[in-house]
C-alpha cells in the first residue's frame, strides 16, 4: 500500500501547474473556495452523484471543510443527469400520452385527436433535470461546499489532482478522501454502441424519434422502465432476457405477475434467451441474433433500435487508484470495511463503485454514514431494508427478503396476500392491477419481507420500509388505522392476511 510519506508531491509541483487561459475557472463564484494545496481540507469527495453530493453537504453541514470535484459539468451524477429523473419525466409524460390514447374515453372525457410532440416531451426531460441539478449547485452554494468541474485523480492518500474542465490543473490536499464515482453500463461483448441504434439508457432517453421495433437486452429495471416508455409511444418492444424470469432477482410470484401485466400492455418477452451478437441488416436496421439459453437454433429479431441494459459495472477509470495501492476486486469493485474505509484508512468509498445495490438512495443513506464515521460518530445504514422500485405502471416495489430467498434460508414463514382488485380506491381509480405481498417470520411474526405491484408501489413501500426498520410484527401494521379510502388499505390488508385473515378479500 503507498503511504503519503513515500507519495508525497514536491510542493513546487502541487501549485496550479498549467493554466492554459487566462479565463477564471467556473468555480471561483463559490463563497469559499479551497483549491490550494497549501490550505489542507478535512474531505474531498471524487464524484458528484447522489452518493458524492449528499456526502459532501452532510460533511460541511457537520462543519467540515469540503469540496466535491466532479467532471460532467453538472451535479447529480448518472441518476440526475442521466438515469432517475430524465427517466421519470419520459415515465410520466408517456405514461399521461398512452392514458390519453387508451383510456379517457371510459372515464368519461371526450379528447379531440391525440399526438405525441416527441421535441417537447424530450426538452420537459431536460428541464426537470437542468432545474434539479442546478439547484444541487444552490445546495453547494448555501452550505459552503466547494465545487470543482473537473477530473478528480489521486496524487497519493492526501492529494487529488484535478484537472479542470476548463483546461486548469490544481491540487487539492484534505484529510478524508471519499470515493463516490458511481458506475457506468457494462457493454455486451462484440456489441458496439453508437448511442443511436444501439444504445444504452443514455441513448435510450434521448432518441429523437420512436422506433417502429425496439430491441431490449435484460429484462431489469432499464429494460422494463425504458421498454415501458418506448412501448407507450407506440415502439413494438421485444425484450430478451437470459434468465427464466423478468425482474432480476425480484420475488418470483411477483415477478410472474408482472411478466402477465407487462405482456398484457403488449411486451413481448424473449426468456431463457440468450443474445449472440448482431448485424447491419440492409435496410439499415439492426439485427439482434438470439438463441434458446440452452443452445440450439438461432433467429434474428430486426430493430430499429436496440437497447443494452444488462447492468453496470463500477467506474475507476482515471482515479489513480494504483497511486494509492487500491486494488479493485474481480467484479471492478473497491473493497470496504464496514465504516466504509478502503485499504487506505482516510479513503473511505460509497455507492455503486463499491458493494451492494446500485441505487441512488443507498448511495445518500451511505454518504451520510461514511461522513459520520469520519466525523468521529457512528453511521447507520440497514441494508435489509433498501427499497427496490421499478416505476413501470402498474410500478413494483420492495424490501427485505423474496420469499424464494426465505425459502432457501430455511426459517419457517407466513404469507399474506391482498389484490388491489379488492381495494376500493384502486377500483374507484379503475387501476387495480396487482398485489400487496407480506412475508413474516412464523414464530415470531416479524415482518421479512414485502412485495408491492400497483399503482403507487414506490410511495407504499415506504410504509413496509419504516415497519421494517422499526422491526414491526404483521400483527402491528394490521391493528395500525389506515385512511379510508386508500391504496394504503390494500397494504394493511396484506398485513391482515399474514397473521390472520384480512376483511375484504
Ligand atoms: N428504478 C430504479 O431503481 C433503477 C432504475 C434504473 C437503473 N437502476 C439500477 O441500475 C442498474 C442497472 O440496471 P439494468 O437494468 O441494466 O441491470 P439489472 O441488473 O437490473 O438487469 C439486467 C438484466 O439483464 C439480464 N442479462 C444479463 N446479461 C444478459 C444477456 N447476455 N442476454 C440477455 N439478458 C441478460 C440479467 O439477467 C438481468 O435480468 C441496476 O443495479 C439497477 O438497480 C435502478
Amino acid at each position: 500500500m503507498l503511504r503519503l510519506a513515500s507519495t508525497k508531491t514536491p510542493l513546487a509541483q502541487i501549485a496550479t501547474r498549467h493554466v492554459p487561459t487566462l479565463r477564471a475557472p467556473a468555480f471561483t463564484s463559490m463563497p469559499r473556495l479551497y483549491s490550494t494545496a497549501t490550505e489542507e481540507l478535512d474531505l474531498v469527495v471524487i464524484g458528484g452523484g447522489p452518493g458524492g453530493y449528499v456526502a459532501a453537504i452532510k460533511a460541511a453541514q457537520l462543519g467540515l471543510k469540503t469540496a466535491c470535484v466532479e467532471k460532467r459539468g453538472t451535479l447529480g451524477g448518472t441518476c440526475l443527469n442521466v438515469g432517475c429523473i430524465p427517466s421519470k419525466a419520459m415515465l410520466n409524460n408517456s405514461h399521461i400520452y398512452h392514458q390519453t390514447q387508451h383510456d379517457l374515453k371510459t372515464r368519461g372525457i371526450d379528447v379531440g385527436s391525440v399526438a405525441l410532440n416527441l421535441p417537447v416531451m424530450l426538452k420537459a426531460k431536460s428541464t426537470a433535470v437542468s432545474g434539479l441539478t442546478k439547484g444541487i449547485e444552490g445546495l453547494f452554494k448555501k452550505n459552503k461546499v466547494a465545487y470543482h468541474k473537473g477530473a478528480g485523480k489521486f496524487l497519493n492518500a492526501n492529494e487529488i489532482e484535478v484537472t479542470g474542465n476548463d483546461g486548469t490543473v490544481s491540487t487539492l490536499k484534505a484529510k478524508n478522501i471519499l470515493i463516490a464515482t458511481g458506475s457506468v453500463p457494462s457493454g455486451f461483448p462484440g456489441i458496439e454502441i453508437d448511442e443511436k441504434k444501439i444504445v444504452t439508457s443514455t441513448g435510450a432517453l434521448d432518441l429523437q424519434e420512436v422506433p417502429k421495433k425496439m430491441v431490449v437486452i435484460g429484462a431489469g429495471v432499464i429494460g422494463l422502465e425504458l421498454g415501458s416508455v418506448w412501448q407507450r409511444l407506440g415502439a413494438e418492444v421485444t425484450v430478451v432476457e437470459y434468465l427464466g424470469a423478468i425482474g432480476a432477482g425480484m420475488d418470483s410470484d411477483m415477478a410472474k405477475a408482472f411478466h402477465r401485466t407487462l405482456s398484457k400492455q403488449g411486451f413481448k418477452f424473449k426468456l431463457s434467451t440468450k443474445v449472440i451478437g448482431t448485424e447491419q441488416l440492409a435496410d439499415g436496421r439492426v439485427g439482434v441474433k438470439v438463441e434458446a439459453a440452452k443452445g440450439g437454433n438461432a433467429e434474428t429479431l430486426e430493430a430499429d433500435v436496440v437497447l443494452v441494459s444488462i447492468g453496470r459495472k463500477p467506474y475507476t477509470e482515471g482515479l489513480g487508484l494504483e497511486n494509492v495501492g487500491i486494488q479493485v476486486d474481480e467484479r471492478g469493485r473497491i473493497p470496504i470495511d464496514s465504516e466504509f474505509r478502503t485499504s487506505v484508512p482516510n479513503i473511505r468509498c460509497i455507492g455503486d463503485v463499491t458493494y451492494g445495490a446500485m441505487l441512488a438512495h443507498k448511495a445518500e443513506e451511505e454518504g451520510i454514514a461514511a461522513v459520520e464515521y469520519m466525523n468521529g460518530g457512528h453511521g447507520h445504514v440497514n441494508y435489509d431494508v433498501i427499497p427496490s422500485v421499478i416505476y413501470t405502471h402498474p410500478e413494483v416495489a420492495w424490501c427485505g427478503k423474496s420469499e424464494d430467498e426465505i425459502k432457501k434460508s430455511g426459517v419457517s414463514y407466513n404469507v399474506g396476500t391482498f389484490p388491489f382488485a379488492a381495494n376500493s380506491r384502486a377500483r374507484t381509480n379503475a387501476d387495480s392491477e396487482g398485489m400487496v405481498k407480506m412475508i413474516s417470520d412464523k414464530e415470531t411474526d416479524r415482518i421479512l419481507g414485502i412485495h408491492i405491484m400497483g399503482p403507487n408501489a414506490g410511495e407504499m413501500i415506504a410504509e413496509g420500509v419504516l415497519a421494517m426498520e422499526y422491526g414491526a410484527s404483521s400483527e402491528d401494521i394490521a391493528r395500525t388505522c389506515h385512511a379510508h379510502p386508500t391504496l394504503s388499505e390494500a397494504f394493511k390488508e396484506a398485513a391482515m392476511a399474514t397473521h390472520d385473515k384480512p376483511i375484504h378479500f
